[in-house]
């Protein structure tokens, strides 16, 4: 069977800042669910952008169920952080989930049966189809997770990524979400990044840390061995070392 994903010396970089350095990360199981931790600004929305293909990085191989992040597109459904993200303009559940069917059916006015089909269950997967005629604006944060949640599942995909989720949420709607993915993850392969997986552990079956400085209590660092026991499950370290190293004789060649 194809791997999920499979990383192999992967280097990233904005400008001269090296970001992620030498990932190597494989993901074989198709069901699941993996949480991703670090701290502020230790790479987690690039590593997820470099997965989508946004970013490409200056060395190093990405594949995603063999295939290059561009020609697996749209095999992976993604749920960005909308922290902060106000809706002032007049736009309906519905409308929303249907955009998430754009990397199908391109830009168009009219969406096919199909599109309609995909919307109508993705809103029945996370619960929310009763909401489909409300604005978004009207909804809870939680809700709106849950929207937006359709608005990937929409594609159908087989790998759901996952920008902290949980942030803004309740410890109830928290729980929510968990429970949700907890459901998906029978489904596809979901990613989770998030800064706290105090929470979510129970639920989660693989952990990787983006960067072990998060793990440093009273300057020492803490094994991964202690986080295993903490979290209940495997954790692995995917970068090393010291973050955002500048690049030596770097050229603004890329
Ligand atoms: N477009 C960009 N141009 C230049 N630097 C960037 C850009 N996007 C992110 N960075 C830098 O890359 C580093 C990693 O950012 P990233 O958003 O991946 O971190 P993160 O782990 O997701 O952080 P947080 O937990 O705060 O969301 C940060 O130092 C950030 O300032």
């Amino acid at each position: 069977m194809e791997k999920v994903i499979e990383l192999k010396d992967v280097w990233v970089r904005y400008g001269n800042q090296i970001i992620l350095e030498a990932i190597n990360f494989e993901l074989k199981e198709p069901n699941g669910l993996l949480g991703i931790i670090g701290p502020n600004g230790g790479g987690k929305t690039t590593f997820l952008k470099v997965l989508l293909g946004l970013l490409k990085p200056y060395k190093g191989s990405v594949k995603l169920f063999g295939k290059t992040p561009e020609k697996s597109r749209e095999l992976i459904g993604y749920v960005p952080q909308y922290k902060g993200f106000d809706f002032d303009f007049p736009i309906s559940v519905w409308e929303v989930v249907l955009t998430g069917r754009m990397s199908h059916t391109g830009f168009r006015k009219k969406y096919r049966e199909e599109d309609k089909k995909a919307a109508e269950e993705a809103l029945k997967m996370v619960e929310m189809f009763q909401y489909k005629d409300r604005q978004i604006g009207q909804l809870s944060g939680g809700q709106r997770q849950r929207v937006f949640i359709a608005r990937a599942l929409a594609t159908n995909p087989k790998l759901l990524l996952l920008d902290e989720p949980n942030s803004g949420l309740d410890p109830h709607m928290q729980e929510e979400l968990y429970r949700l993915l907890d459901r998906l993850k029978k489904e596809m392969a979901v990613i989770m990044v998030t800064h706290d997986l105090s929470a979510v552990s129970i639920y989660v079956d693989r952990i990787a840390c983006l960067n072990r400085t998060l793990h440093y209590h009273n300057s020492r660092e803490i094994p991964v061995e202690d986080l295993e026991a903490t979290y209940q499950c495997p954790v692995e370290l995917i970068a090393h070392g010291i973050p955002h190293r500048v690049l030596e004789n770097h050229k603004e060649n890329s």
